[in-house]
């Protein structure tokens, strides 16, 4: 066996154990199958009341319905699969599968899979489950078996590219001056497009790295079609396709609804559908062959030949006029496509029927570094040419396995194509995110220096007194973190209330006018879960006025939330304080930095040194904010 093909082993029996360790987290959580367990696992809501049903795009059928008695912490995000069931059935569920929109507090939206309501949707007490998700994970296998069964073709050659020490080729490109970027920017489209197999974009935080991507795919429409344009998760593809709309290209959103952001839902194949001059008629005949078949199966008294004929006659109408329907639906299909010149969707999402023997001949990949190599595959057998785009030293695949993690799985494709053909990767160097003094600390501990802030960020600041980053240590405060109960997931309430009441005070010198007359937005990060949703709460609660005027303005969410975004404010809560120094994921410092780099006037980080200070990245954190002079005790904010 050749080193590429043991090499694709290796890595699906990785895959394998990591789907079968997320599996086993999950069954761990329903293993008693009682409602009682899996509402303190956190997998089930029930009682759960009826709110509103209605039709969302391409008539999709959304619930939502509101939890009743639980307020403990669980495992639905927007996003994951569910079954809405009721027991209006003795001894039995009626089941209907559906897609989360999104939970707040104890409200959750959902839309149904499916032709019709649910009869028994008003019977019975309803309640919601988590299902597993098993098809991503047979996509990612299928891929693997491709790539390793692929012997010549344009697959065979573009694995041996990448994984092995074929030299990726070069085409007779002539360089084009691209005016609106800058020169490494320039030269790094210029590579991708000579690249003929395989081009590698490497961006530190803030250096455009998908601004530099979405001029690369303008550029490749001049020469084609139609291009794919992928990233890992749904929010990274969200920010893709905005971007691209904002450019005025045409971009088809592949992906269920109820995972894409609202801005962007104009764009998917249902709303793409519904908007086509031939929808009206297609309702028409879908409806007729409904009709058709409702008379067929109408109940007689009397059933003799001639009903039987009758019968016949009424059923084989409503399957031709059901032809008809679906033929209209294909050209329907044919048509939307024809007029996206980009099509665009999650890694997994690639997998998608609608995009069923289509080959694209490019296929960007965005935020390349944060995907699993399985995953990544998967848009790959779709393409002639791969450009992807990423920094490794920012967000890695999410892997549930520590052993499948361990033995080799967390190494993205994305790192090692960029080792195995380097002559083929970019690196971007010019920042227009961050002043110096946030970009600093991330460029010496990440970048070996080589990151460079551009002019405009020296005019990055909130108001000309306000510094720009600011470390405020809440050692001895004795604000302790706590473990949320059922999720194991941490919170520090009083570092939460701390860091609203540094945020509200903030506000106030800079003038709720100054914020909203340009605008700035505002992002509070915290790497934990239950703190996000701790600092949600408080906002609402309105014990910050300040904060809670700037709702609009103002986004609370974890790293992962975050990953490709950018903010004028930052506030980081680490939450993080105990006597053993324990810092848990706080270890992973890919994460930290991203967090650290999403700040365009102003970054506060709110911790404790005494739990942090152990770890090197902190210490050199710590040693960075007391040489810049902008460390701060929480006892110079007593006051409060
Ligand atoms: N050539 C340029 N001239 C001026 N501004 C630019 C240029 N390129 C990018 N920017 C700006 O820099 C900021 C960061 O760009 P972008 O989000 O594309 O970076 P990124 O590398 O993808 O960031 P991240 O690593 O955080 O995902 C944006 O505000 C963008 O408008």
């Amino acid at each position: 066996m050749s080193k590429i093909q043991e090499e694709l082993k290796h890595t699906l029996q990785l895959l394998k154990k990591e789907w079968a360790a997320d599996l086993q987290q999950y069954q761990n959580k329903i293993q008693s199958t009682s409602l009682a367990d899996r509402k303190k696992e956190g997998v089930c809501w029930y009682p759960v009341e009826l709110k509103k049903k209605k039709f969302g795009f391409g008539e999709r059928m959304i619930v939502e319905v509101e939890r009743m008695d639980d307020q403990g912490s669980h495992g639905f995000q927007s996003g994951k699969s569910v079954s809405l069931f009721s027991n209006a059935r003795e001894g039995k569920y009626y089941r209907a599968n559906g897609v989360v929109n999104f939970v707040r507090k104890n409200i959750m939206v959902i839309t149904l899979s499916g032709g019709g309501w649910p009869e028994w949707l008003h019977d019975g007490k309803l309640g919601v489950d988590l299902l597993f998700d098993e098809a991503s994970y047979r996509e990612m296998e299928f891929a693997l078996h491709a790539v390793m069964k692929s012997s010549e073709g344009r697959l065979g050659y573009l694995r041996d590219v990448m994984l092995g020490d074929l030299v990726a080729g070069k085409s007779s490109w002539v360089p084009v001056n691209l005016p609106a970027l800058n020169t490494s920017q320039g030269q790094a489209v210029n590579g991708v497009m000579e690249a003929q197999d395989l081009g590698v974009i490497h961006g530190p935080p803030g250096t455009g790295k998908t601004t530099t991507l979405v001029a690369a795919v303008q550029l490749a429409l001049e020469y084609h079609d139609q291009v794919l344009v992928c990233a890992p998760s749904n929010a990274a593809v969200d920010l893709l396709v905005e971007k691209l709309i904002n450019e005025g290209v045409s971009t088809l959103r592949i992906g269920h609804p109820a995972r894409v952001d609202d801005q962007i839902l104009s764009q998917t194949l249902d709303a793409k559908i519904a908007q086509h001059g031939s929808y009206k008629e297609l309702k028409k005949l879908r409806k007729s062959a409904e009709e058709f078949k409702r008379l067929g199966k109408k109940y007689k008294r009397k059933f003799g030949p001639e009903e039987r004929a009758q019968r016949k006659k009424l059923m084989s109408e409503a399957s031709r006029v059901k032809e008809e329907a679906d033929h209209l639906e294909n050209y329907i299909l044919y048509d939307v496509f024809q007029q996206s010149k980009v099509v665009a969707t999650t890694l997994v999402g690639a997998s998608n029927t609608a995009l069923k023997g289509i080959q694209f001949p490019v296929v960007f990949i965005d935020e390349a570094a944060q995907g699993m190599e399985p995953a990544t595959w998967i848009p790959i057998l779709k393409g002639e040419r791969i450009i992807m785009a990423g920094d490794h030293c920012q967000l890695p695949p999410t892997i549930k396995s520590f052993e499948a993690a361990k033995e080799g799985l967390s190494e993205t494709l994305f790192e090692k194509a960029i080792k195995r053909q380097k002559e083929m990767s970019w690196m971007l160097t010019l920042q227009y995110r961050m002043p110096k003094m946030i970009m600093a600390f991330s460029n010496e501990y990440f970048y070996k220096g080589e990151l460079e802030a551009a002019p405009n960020t020296e005019h990055h600041y909130l108001a000309t007194e306000e510094p720009v980053m600011e470390f405020i240590d809440t050692a001895g405060s004795g604000f302790g973190e706590q473990i949320e109960k059922d999720s194991l997931s941490k919170l520090n309430m009083e570092e939460g209330r701390f860091s609203l009441a540094v945020l509200d005070q903030l506000i106030k010198r800079v003038g709720m006018d100054g914020f909203r007359e340009n605008p700035y937005n505002v992002g509070i990060i915290s790497p934990y879960k239950a703190q996000v949703k701790q600092l949600n709460e408080m906002v609402e609660d309105g014990d910050f006025p300040m904060v809670k005027k700037l709702d609009d303005l103002l986004t609370i969410d974890t790293v992962d939330g975050f990953q490709g975004q950018e903010r004028d404010l930052i506030l980081i809560s680490l939450v993080r304080s105990n006597d053993k120094g324990e810092i848990g994921f706080l270890a992973d410092t890919r994460r930290m930095n991203v967090a650290l780099t999403r700040a365009k006037r102003k970054l506060i980080v709110v911790g404790d040194s005494a739990t942090l200070g152990n770890h090197p990245f902190y210490k050199a954190f710590l040693n960075y904010a007391e040489r810049n002079n902008i460390y701060r005790s929480v006892y110079e904010y007593l006051e409060f």
